[in-house]
Parts: C-alpha cells; sequence; structure tokens
C-alpha cells in the first residue's frame, strides 16, 4: 500500500492501493479545486482526482470560444482569491481558465489527472471510504481499465452539475443525413458557414450558440418545445442578476421575481410572438427548485426578431433532410447541434448512500446539502453556480479541519 497526501506522484500501477492522508476529492473542476485550496489553507492535505488530463475540463475542454461568464465576477471568484484587477464584468473562458490555474497553483493543489472514479462505498466496519479510480488514458473502455483503489476517511463529490451531457432520442435520428453533435463539443460557427443548422434547445447554450452561428453566416433554427424565462443580462447597465441578489436583501423571492418578469417584459418586450412563452413559475424559483437556469440574452432576441435564428417548436421525428415539428411543419436542415443540457453522474459511481437524489443532487436543500453522512461531503450542487461552489467549498473544509485537528491532536 502507499500512502498519498496532496503530492503530485502519479497513480500507481494497476490494482493498487492507495491510503490518503486526508480528504479525497473526486473532481478538479472549481468545486474541487475551491475545497482542496480551503484545506490546505487549514493544513489539511488531500488527494483530488479527476478523469481528465487538466484541471476545469468542463470549461477547458467542453464550451465553445465565445463563452464568458455570465455573471458579474465578484459572484464568480473562489475563496479567498479575487479576479485580476484587469479582468471585465464578465471574464472569457480564457480568462477563468488562467484564473482557475493561478488558482490552484497558488493554493498547491495538484490533482491526479485520468483518475475516471468508478465506484465509491463506504465501507462501515473500518469507517472509510474505498474509492475506485479507472485509469482513463486506458485504449479500451474504463470497465476493463487499470484501476486504483484511494482509501481514505473523507469522500467530497466534486463532480459537478453538468457532468454528463443529455443526448435525448428522436424518432428517426438514424434516418437523418447530416451530422449530429452536442453543444459540448461545439467550438465556434466556422465550420457551419452557409449551412442550415438546427439548434434543440433555447437555454444558455441554445441561444449563444444560435447566435454565434449567425455570426458566422450559418442559418441557425431554434426548437423552443416549452416555456422558458428569458431576462436582459444587464438593465441600464447594471447586471440583472445583481439587481435580483440586492432585491433578495428585502423582499421574498417570488416578490423579486415578479419584479424581474415585469422588468423583463419592459425591456425585451412581448416574447410570445416570437414564439417564446414564460413558464408559470419565476425564474429564480425554477433555477432553485429544479435547476432551470433563465436564459440571460446577450443578442439572441434581436437575431430571432430580426428574422435571423428561425424559432420552431419540439420535434417530432427526424427524416433524411430535416425534421418533422410537432405542429405538422418540416425544417429543413444539414446539421443538427443537441443544447440539451447536462446531468450530474454522481448516482452512477457512488454506491450504498442515500445522500444523492437518483437526478444526482443532495437529498437536503441548499444550504445544507453540503454534509453528508460517515464523512461525505458535497461541492457545487446549490444550484447557485460558482457563488454555490465557493459556499459550500468553505463550509466543507472548515468541518473536515476540525475533525482533522481532533484525529491529529489525539496521536
Ligand atoms: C457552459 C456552462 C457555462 C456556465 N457558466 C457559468 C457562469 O457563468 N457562472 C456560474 O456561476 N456558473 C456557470 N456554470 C455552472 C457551472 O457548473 C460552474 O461554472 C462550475 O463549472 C461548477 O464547478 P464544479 O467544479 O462544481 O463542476 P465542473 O466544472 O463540472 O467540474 C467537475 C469536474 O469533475 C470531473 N468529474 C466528473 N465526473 C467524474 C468522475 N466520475 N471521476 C473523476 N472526475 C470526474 C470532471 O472532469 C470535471 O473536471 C456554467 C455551466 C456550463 C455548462
Ligand atoms: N456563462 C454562460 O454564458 C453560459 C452558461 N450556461 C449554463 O450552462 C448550464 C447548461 O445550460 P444549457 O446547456 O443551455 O442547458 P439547459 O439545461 O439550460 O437547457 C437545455 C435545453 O434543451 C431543451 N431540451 C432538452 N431536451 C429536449 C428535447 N428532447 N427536445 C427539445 N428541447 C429539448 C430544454 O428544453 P425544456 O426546457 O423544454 O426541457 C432546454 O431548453 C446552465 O446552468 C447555463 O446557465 C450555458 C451557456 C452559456
Ligand atoms: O449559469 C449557470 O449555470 C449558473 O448556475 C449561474 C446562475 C446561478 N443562479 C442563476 C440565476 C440566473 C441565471 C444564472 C444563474
Amino acid at each position: 500500500m502507499e500512502a498519498a497526501d496532496a503530492s503530485s506522484a502519479p497513480p500507481p500501477a494497476e490494482g493498487r492501493v492507495v491510503w490518503v492522508n486526508g480528504p479525497i476529492v473526486v473532481g478538479a473542476g472549481p468545486g474541487g479545486l475551491s475545497v482542496a485550496a480551503c484545506l490546505r489553507a487549514r493544513g489539511v492535505p488531500c488527494v483530488v482526482l479527476d478523469r481528465a488530463d487538466c484541471i476545469a475540463s468542463l470549461w477547458q475542454r467542453r464550451t465553445y470560444d465565445r463563452l464568458r461568464l455570465h455573471l458579474p465576477r465578484q459572484f464568480c471568484e473562489l475563496p479567498g482569491m479575487p479576479f485580476p484587477d484587469h479582468y471585465p464584468e464578465y471574464p472569457t473562458k480564457r480568462q477563468f481558465v488562467d484564473y482557475l490555474q493561478a488558482y490552484a497553483e497558488r493554493a498547491g493543489v495538484q490533482p491526479r489527472f485520468n483518475q475516471a472514479v468508478t465506484s465509491a462505498r463506504y465501507d462501515r466496519a473500518a469507517g472509510l471510504w474505498r474509492v475506485r479510480a479507472a485509469d482513463a488514458l486506458a485504449d479500451d473502455d474504463v470497465a476493463s481499465a487499470a484501476s486504483t483503489e484511494y482509501i481514505g476517511r473523507w469522500l467530497v463529490v466534486a463532480t459537478g452539475e453538468n457532468a454528463e451531457r443529455i443526448v435525448p432520442e428522436f424518432d428517426g435520428a438514424q434516418d437523418f443525413a447530416g451530422p449530429v453533435s452536442h453543444v459540448s463539443e461545439y467550438k465556434c460557427g466556422e465550420a457551419y458557414r452557409g449551412k442550415r443548422v438546427l439548434v434543440v434547445g433555447c437555454g444558455n447554450s441554445g441561444m449563444e450558440v444560435c447566435l454565434d452561428l449567425c455570426d458566422h453566416n450559418a442559418l441557425p433554427s431554434m426548437v423552443v418545445r416549452d416555456a422558458v424565462h428569458v431576462l436582459p443580462r444587464e438593465m441600464f447597465g447594471v447586471a440583472t442578476f445583481s439587481v435580483a441578489v440586492f432585491l433578495l436583501r428585502f423582499l421574498p423571492l417570488w416578490l423579486v421575481d415578479a419584479v424581474l418578469v415585469l422588468l423583463a417584459r419592459l425591456f425585451l418586450g412581448d416574447l410570445e410572438k416570437l414564439g417564446i412563452r414564460r413558464p408559470a413559475g419565476g425564474p429564480l424559483e425554477l433555477k432553485n427548485a429544479r435547476g432551470r437556469t433563465p436564459v440571460l440574452d446577450i443578442g439572441a432576441l434581436a437575431r430571432i426578431r430580426s428574422g435571423h435564428i428561425q424559432v420552431v417548436p419540439g420535434i417530432k421525428r427526424f427524416f433524411r433532410g430535416g425534421a418533422e415539428l410537432v405542429d405538422g411543419r418540416r425544417v429543413a436542415a444539414d446539421a443538427v447541434i443537441l443544447a440539451t443540457g447536462y446531468h450530474s453522474n454522481v448516482p452512477q459511481w457512488l454506491k450504498g448512500s442515500d445522500f444523492f437524489t437518483q437526478e444526482g443532487y443532495p437529498r437536503v436543500p441548499f444550504p445544507h446539502g453540503w454534509k453528508g453522512e460517515s464523512g461525505l461531503y458535497s461541492v457545487g450542487f446549490t444550484r447557485r453556480g460558482l457563488s454555490g461552489v465557493s459556499s459550500d467549498a468553505v463550509k466543507v473544509a472548515q468541518d473536515i479541519a476540525v475533525e482533522w485537528e481532533k484525529q491529529t491532536s489525539t496521536r
């Protein structure tokens, strides 16, 4: 057996067991990095595992080029390190990744990469977590790859709300002649110049990809199958999110939602004539309760109004040259982009615990969902983005540090 702490030693060969002196953190995105940094700041070593070959793989490997943070910077900074002064109100993806790399380096967090966690189970007899990780570099599938078992007293789940892509099944999908890809593979619209592109989904990804396709002279149609909240990203030069956070200091959430919807109507006009209906619930209510993020419009609505983005209803089935819609119309397409979202993967690998729901979120709602039983913790499942990540990371690190202090003082 090998002992490990935050050292950067590569994982041992197949079937080896690694005793972790401190917490095992699964995920090296903003969540895993921030909890590891907070732990190290309290003198608690940990091992951070990630299936990818880099930190923040969602941001580095699975997002498009023009992406920016869409909440004001002060809501996206990780504990203990503000963004550089020269960063804009909405940092670019490159700036955010540079910040994360600097954050990890300054905190001395060195994740073990290419470690895809396939199972984690609490050994009640030993009072320890047994976390099995497959070598993600292995040529064959994860199931038969070399694996390492990490054993430790604490397990921190930081694999994110957006760990896996949602790829819906459609009738006739096999008949469609053009390429079908998920938005996590999309980088920019250059490859689609002059093409008719059917974008499935009208969340922030769907809207911004359609905008990007327009900027590259492609011809996007966007599927809007249900109601969706669209808010202006700013109003009078002030971030709508900042207005919401300010109002929440004095007003109940339902009233803040009502104000946001009223202001959105004033700023954006009647969206129903564009084919966009608002849900019955409020934007913040739906985000907090079901993780349905309102669209923060950065220009797609204007392209819908100008006819550069066609809004179409849900898909009934695909055919060779496009899709038949639920209203009987047909839309021609040369390519399809599934901007159909993501989901948590925790239920796929966390075994024997009912702390997470089948949807992969803590059963206990915010703000108490960060602490489970038997040394189990979660970071980044608050449906509150990076500000929720930071809030969890500080609480988890503080709680473990108290236990760590007890453990080390009794030696
Ligand atoms: C396109 C997009 C834009 C966003 N923009 C914003 C924004 O502007 N502001 C905001 O506040 N939030 C935003 N979010 C929300 C997003 O969740 C946070 O920005 C942030 O990425 C959350 O960090 P995280 O560490 O919890 O999860 P992630 O960033 O998803 O990181 C999770 C890590 O866990 C690893 N992992 C997953 N499963 C396993 C496994 N089984 N074994 C090993 N490793 C594993 C992954 O490789 C990944 O590196 C955005 C999300 C998306 C998808
Ligand atoms: N910083 C930024 O600028 C950006 C941030 N983000 C964030 O990333 C996260 C993920 O966003 P996003 O990728 O847009 O995913 P979302 O989950 O927000 O949206 C998925 C969309 O796909 C639709 N959809 C799903 N299945 C189907 C189907 N079978 N037929 C038709 N439509 C379907 C959904 O419709 P329905 O509502 O009917 O289910 C919804 O409109 C969010 O938290 C978002 O805020 C994303 C892009 C940019
Ligand atoms: O964009 C995301 O995924 C986020 O989680 C950021 C976010 C948290 N709360 C919100 C409320 C409205 C719009 C975006 C967010």
